[in-house]
């Protein structure tokens, strides 16, 4: 097992004893390169696509698929099919969760209207997050498609959302949780013993339950990457 703390800050800050690696920065770097490649197979080019982060992680993480893109695709402008969309008003746990602090939503200019729109974000995990997301698009418009792009699948959905491009499927347990670090958002994580030559910069992370005996549910509610069940079409 690996001790992982925060290189910046208190010992306090330690993120968590036992947590394991799923994803460096390399890693990180391979998957969003694959899903900017999968976008543009999908939307056969580039034509209408317009990528959305959902804050705080999917954001950056649009951004660095929309610039992935523009290095193989010259007619796809990264800066004006951006954009952010942000739910914490569309979310169903709005009364009982009233802490969190709304973003900005930074729809581009061209609107979403008749537009190819992919969803970013950095965990799938019961999916009221995308339901969320979905709400709120239709304020904006009505894209001709919808489709949804996350880092990470942790399985145990509990609404019938599925994504389009997984960097990572990772079958978990429900104690378990998912934590990403994105050089964006996040101070480092180093590794506090060995394996310092891996970069942490960006990393998905795999935190056991606190009691480390709960079994993984190994294949429950997995899902395939560029799989046609998840679009949403309007
Ligand atoms: O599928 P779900 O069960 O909705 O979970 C996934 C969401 O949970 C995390 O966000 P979180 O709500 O922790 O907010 P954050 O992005 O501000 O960290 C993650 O970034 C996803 O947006
Ligand atoms: O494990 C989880 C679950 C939801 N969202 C996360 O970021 N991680």
């Amino acid at each position: 097992m690996t001790e992982i703390s925060r290189r910046h800050g208190s010992p306090h800050h330690r993120v968590s004893e036992n947590a394991r690696v799923i994803l460096d920065s390399a890693d990180v770097n391979r998957v969003l390169t694959r899903i900017a490649h999968e976008i543009v197979e999908a939307n056969k080019g580039t034509q209408d696509l317009v990528l959305l982060g959902i804050p705080r992680r999917g954001y950056p993480l649009a951004q660095r698929i929309a610039q992935k893109i523009a290095s193989t695709e010259p007619h796809f402008d990264p800066e004006s099919c951006l954009g952010q969309l942000d739910i914490t008003m569309y979310r169903d746990d709005l009364r009982r969760n009233t802490s969190r602090t709304p973003q900005p939503t930074r729809i581009p200019a061209g609107g979403i209207d008749g537009k190819n729109v992919v969803l970013v974000d950095d965990v799938l995990y019961s999916g009221r997050t995308i339901r969320a997301a979905l709400d709120a698009l239709g304020d904006f418009g009505r894209p001709e498609v919808v489709r949804l792009a996350v880092l990470a699948d942790r399985g145990h959905r509990q609404l019938p959302i599925r994504a389009d491009h997984v960097g990572k499927n990772l079958p978990t347990s429900q104690n378990e949780s998912v934590q990403v670090f994105l050089r964006e958002t996040d101070e480092p994580v180093a590794l506090a013993a060995g394996d310092a030559d891996r970069d942490l910069g960006d990393c998905v992370l795999l935190v056991p339950a606190a009691s480390g005996a709960d079994a993984v549910d190994v294949g429950k509610q997995e899902t395939t990457g560029n799989d046609a069940e998840g679009t949403v079409e309007s």
